[in-house]
């Protein structure tokens, strides 16, 4: 009988329970019993598990955030934390593993393959920082929600004359504000794979306010600095009035687009088609609208690229 684990790890993201959902549907329609594993990689150097059924699963798929539970497990990354998470999945029988969250938790997943263990990654993280995958599962829900932020704040920010400097997550990664600031219509985005030109904006927003124009959106991801320094130095350089918005966990939580959603559910199911059939070490991903799986050590060494095409259109159609 083979066993699949499930534990979800990192960040939640919108999209982690359509994958829990189709993994435990899946596996037991396979013939395999499925567990759930709570809290991430804490659960498991716990034997903080589950099992799951069918019915486990129901009424989830619409839901944020995780009914596993996730954590960052420091403890994970010790030698006798991951030695106590191996003897776990021994003393449960779990021979298969599949871990759903963003690079860290991937690389935790390579590691345990590394060993022995049968796993496959799925990418489940708002940040889209993962070189292997077009995107990451949640992702498009963030930039959704940062979207119709955007487009609210845009709605006063206009009323008073102002600009605001509208702070996004992403950790390292400048994508939810390249994305969201092209399909907010922001007037500029700064992000940490690029350098700025304090210059340039402070022109473009002088002209533009010379123009008539009444708002100015700038889109800052949280990698690239410190967004209440720079407004206050937006002000002073512009003479507009500047307010700070950090969006924080509103762009983290909700309900997961359909996007999010479909690829939640076939991520999943292929993770288990794949690990009741192949040993070793495998994460699924999406390249040019195909759901595909590849060695999890070679998708690791992908690296993140950053869309300098898609930055391009977003200065030329925002002026
Ligand atoms: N290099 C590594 N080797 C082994 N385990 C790791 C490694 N990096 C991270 N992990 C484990 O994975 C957990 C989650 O990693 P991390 O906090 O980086 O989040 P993440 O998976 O990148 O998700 P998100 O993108 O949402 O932040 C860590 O707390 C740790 O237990
Ligand atoms: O969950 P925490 O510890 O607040 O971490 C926040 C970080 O997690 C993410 O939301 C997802 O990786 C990042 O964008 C952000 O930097």
């Amino acid at each position: 009988m083979n066993k699949i684990g499930i534990l979800t790890s990192g960040g939640d993201s919108p999209g982690m329970n359509a994958v829990i959902r189709a993994v435990t549907r899946s596996g037991i329609y396979y013939g395999a019993e499925v567990y759930g594993i709570m809290n991430g990689y804490e659960g498991l150097i716990d034997g903080d598990i589950k099992q799951l059924f069918e019915s486990s699963v129901a009424d989830i798929i619409h839901r944020g955030g995780t009914v596993l539970g996730t954590s960052r497990s420091e403890r994970f990354m010790t030698k006798e934390g991951f030695n106590q998470a191996l003897k776990v999945l021994k003393d449960y029988g779990i021979n298969k593993l599949i871990v759903g969250g963003g690079d860290g938790s991937l690389r935790g997943a390579r590691e345990l393959a590394d060993v022995g263990i049968d796993v496959v990654g799925v990418p489940l993280s708002i940040d889209n920082d993962l070189g292997f995958t077009d995107y990451s599962i949640g992702f498009f829900t963030a930039v959704t929600t940062v979207t119709n932020a955007i487009s609210n704040i845009r709605d006063t920010t206009e009323s008073h004359g102002r600009a605001n400097i509208v702070e996004v997550m992403g950790r390292n990664c400048g994508d939810i504000a390249l994305y969201s600031g092209i399909a907010g219509g922001a007037e500029n985005i700064i992000v940490p794979e690029k350098g700025h030109d304090f210059k340039e904006i402070v022109k473009k927003a002088i002209v533009g306010k010379n123009r008539g124009k009444r708002h100015h959106i700038i889109i800052m991801a949280e990698g690239a600095g410190d967004s209440r320094k720079f407004a206050k130095e937006f002000e002073m350089a512009t003479g507009i009035d500047t307010k700070v918005t950090i969006l924080g966990y509103i762009q983290r939580g909700g309900s997961p687009n359909v996007l999010d959603r479909i690829l939640g559910s076939t991520m999943g199911n292929m993770a288990v088609e794949h690990i009741l059939n192949h040993l070793g070490g495998y994460a699924v991903g999406v390249k040019a609208g195909k759901v595909g799986i590849y060695s999890i050590a070679e998708a690791l060494k992908v690296e993140k690229v950053f869309d300098d095409n898609l930055d391009e259109i977003l200065k030329i159609i925002s002026i």
